[in-house]
């Protein structure tokens, strides 16, 4: 019918429509393949304008558009191991390479120099682009992880005076939580079953960002903790208090939220098709909003109370703020609902999973190195002791747990790909100096991937895929970090880099000294994971990370172990 309407609109009514169809059958392939051969000799020309070449292609795409590789694409997202098929085509290519998926210049790279360009030295060439944060916007709308230009900079002016202090009040707050999780691991370890860490510690991160965050924790830590799939008997989550049976809803609408989000960057410009009927973030915002929304609400008419008094005071003595919270900071500046809600929402998103991540996948190497841990143990117990409130100093001076934690977001970062878009024509230095620099056409998408490059033999030594702390504090320090600091970039660079760093760092510390205070060893359970969570035993033969790890690393906006990280772990004797 579609083809019958334009042939009218264009007079041509006297062909029939079997040769309309097969027309377009035909044409359309051709059509495109045209626009791809006349945009690719466009380019080649500005290229050669600019001194430059083109980025190099794959020969791996047997099918038209790549189609073949973005199949594979599509089926090693749902089954395979992060970076499959592109750390094949990046040692094709060389670290920076022209997907060209579906006739679109997409241009990967893994290279430091070509990062540095676009999140530092070049920064306003790049944009998270309209493609990115379109199907963000139904939760994040335009908040600082969801905008670019002026609304951007207006977010982050907003937001960076409040992380900007250090706050005595957060550590009060790690260590409520931390006192709980103590308690439930304790209780857990009693039932000799293992624990879901992942799971445990996104309660942590979660009950501490809604505190610092709101001033109203969500009190995650108070609902039943999962057992494993082959314990004989579980807590039924209805026995749960009611306020804990709401945290435990707000955290699945929350994680839902994300899963879909992340699903739309990757399925790309097709998700409003696929959402034409039914806005899938719409059910799990609502739980969301239900706690959030009052909460700015109450804060608001605090404020205007706050506002009156000072107002018939001449301003004496009458400031309600207690100027504790990220709301609090924010409703000194602004009372738009809608600025608040996205605010404290982006930081949510972006501070809860990521600190969730690393200290899930720092204890599992602790648990895979027994070594590392009694060393670590060792620190802790000479700078904080046994039992003691960790403070900022003992954090900062601890060097083996800032090891500990970097090697950890070096080899397993939470943001393993990312992506910006080229607003104007550029060229990237060339990885082989003998060769002229690589052409960036204008809007282009550039995908980066920290993932493969913390991982490059050439960057970091021949035992990169080792996890091996002392790297950060012996010889190879200088040897390869050094020489270029971009190339460990687990929070970014440049004026995007992350809001949260010294937060996350303070964070993951804290829970790990309390931890350490109160474990001495630690134990992956496999039992304990489902047989669909394990990793593939067919890939125990490619050695590394992927042959050796015990856990399915999969990733939505960042990244998780499929079903749950199942742990144990051993009483230390001082903290009996
Ligand atoms: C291990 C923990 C963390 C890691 C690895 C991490 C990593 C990152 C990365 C890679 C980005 C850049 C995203 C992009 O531009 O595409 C980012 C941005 C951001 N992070 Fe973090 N983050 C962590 C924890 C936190 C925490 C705890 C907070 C807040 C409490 C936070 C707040 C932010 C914010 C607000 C941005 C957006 C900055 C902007 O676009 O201007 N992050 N983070």
């Amino acid at each position: 019918a579609l083809v019958r309407q334009a042939a009218n609109t264009l007079w041509l009514t006297t062909i029939p429509t079997w040769a309309l169809v097969a027309g377009s059958i035909v044409g359309v392939p051709i059509y495109i393949s045209l626009r791809v051969v006349l945009r690719n000799w466009r380019h080649a020309r500005a290229a050669a304008a600019m001194g430059a070449r083109l980025a190099p292609t794959s020969k791996r795409g047997k099918l038209p558009g790549n189609l073949d590789l973005l199949i594979q694409m599509m089926e090693i997202w749902a089954n395979g191991y992060p970076g499959d098929g592109l750390s094949e085509t990046l040692e094709e290519c060389g670290p920076v390479v022209d997907l060209r998926v579906m006739g679109d210049n997409i241009i990967m790279t893994s290279e430091p120099d070509h990062i540095k360009q676009i999140l530092a030295t070049d920064f306003q060439n790049y944009v998270k682009g309209e493609k990115f944060q379109e199907g963000m916007r139904s939760v994040l709308g335009t908040g600082v992880f969801n905008s670019d230009g002026d609304m951007w900079k207006f977010h982050r002016t907003l937001t960076r005076p409040y992380f900007a202090r250090d706050r005595i009040s957060h550590f009060e707050t790690f260590d409520r939580h931390a006192d709980q999780v103590i308690a439930l691991l304790k209780q857990r370890m009693k039932t000799g079953y293992a624990v879901d860490f992942q799971d445990l510690i996104g309660r942590f991160t979660m009950d501490s960002a809604t505190e610092f965050l709101f001033g109203s924790c969500v009190n995650s830590l108070d609902a039943s903790l999962p057992f494993p799939h082959n314990a004989t008997f579980a807590a039924p989550e209805s026995a749960d208090p009611v306020h804990a049976r709401i945290a435990t809803e707000f955290l699945g609408a929350f994680n839902e939220m994300l899963w879909h989000t992340a699903n739309r960057a990757r399925v790309g410009w097709t998700w409003p098709l696929i959402e034409m009927w039914h806005d899938r973030t719409e059910a799990p915002m609502k739980i969301v909003s239900a706690y959030i929304d009052p909460i700015i609400k109450d804060r608001l008419e605090k404020k205007a109370v706050s506002d009156a008094l000072k107002e018939s005071l001449d301003g004496k003595e009458a400031d309600l703020t207690e100027g504790m919270t990220l709301l609090d900071d924010l409703v000194d500046k602004t009372s738009d609902p809608k600025v608040l809600k996205d605010e404290t929402l982006n930081i949510l998103l972006a501070g809860k999973d990521t600190t969730q991540w690393t200290t899930t996948v720092a204890v599992y190497f602790l648990a895979m190195h027994p070594h590392v841990t009694a060393r670590l143990r060792e620190e802790i117990l000479q700078h904080v002791g046994p039992t003691r409130r960790p403070t900022y100093d003992d954090i900062r001076d601890m060097k083996y747990l800032r090891a500990v934690l970097n090697e950890t977001m070096r080899l397993y970062p939470s943001v393993p790909f990312n992506v910006r878009e080229s607003i104007n024509a550029t060229t990237w230095p060339s990885p082989d100096p003998t060769k002229k620099p690589i052409y960036i056409p204008a809007n282009t998408q550039v995908p980066y991937t920290v993932f493969l490059m913390h991982r490059r033999k050439d960057l970091w030594g021949p035992d990169a895929e080792e996890f091996d702390p002392d790297r950060w504090l012996d010889e190879r320090l200088h040897k390869y970090l050094l020489k270029n600091s971009f190339q460990f970039l687990p929070f970014n660079a440049g004026p995007r880099i992350c809001l949260g760093q010294q937060f996350a760092y303070n964070e993951m510390s804290f829970i790990l000294i309390r931890l350490l205070q109160n474990f001495s060893e630690f134990y992956v359970d496999t039992d304990a994971f489902r047989p669909e969570a394990r990793p593939n035993p067919d890939w125990a033969v490619f050695g590394g990370r992927k042959g050796t790890d015990k856990f399915r690393p999969k990733m939505h906006l960042t990244m998780y172990s499929e079903g749950g990280m199942w742990l144990k772990m051993k009483a230390a004797a001082e903290a009996a």
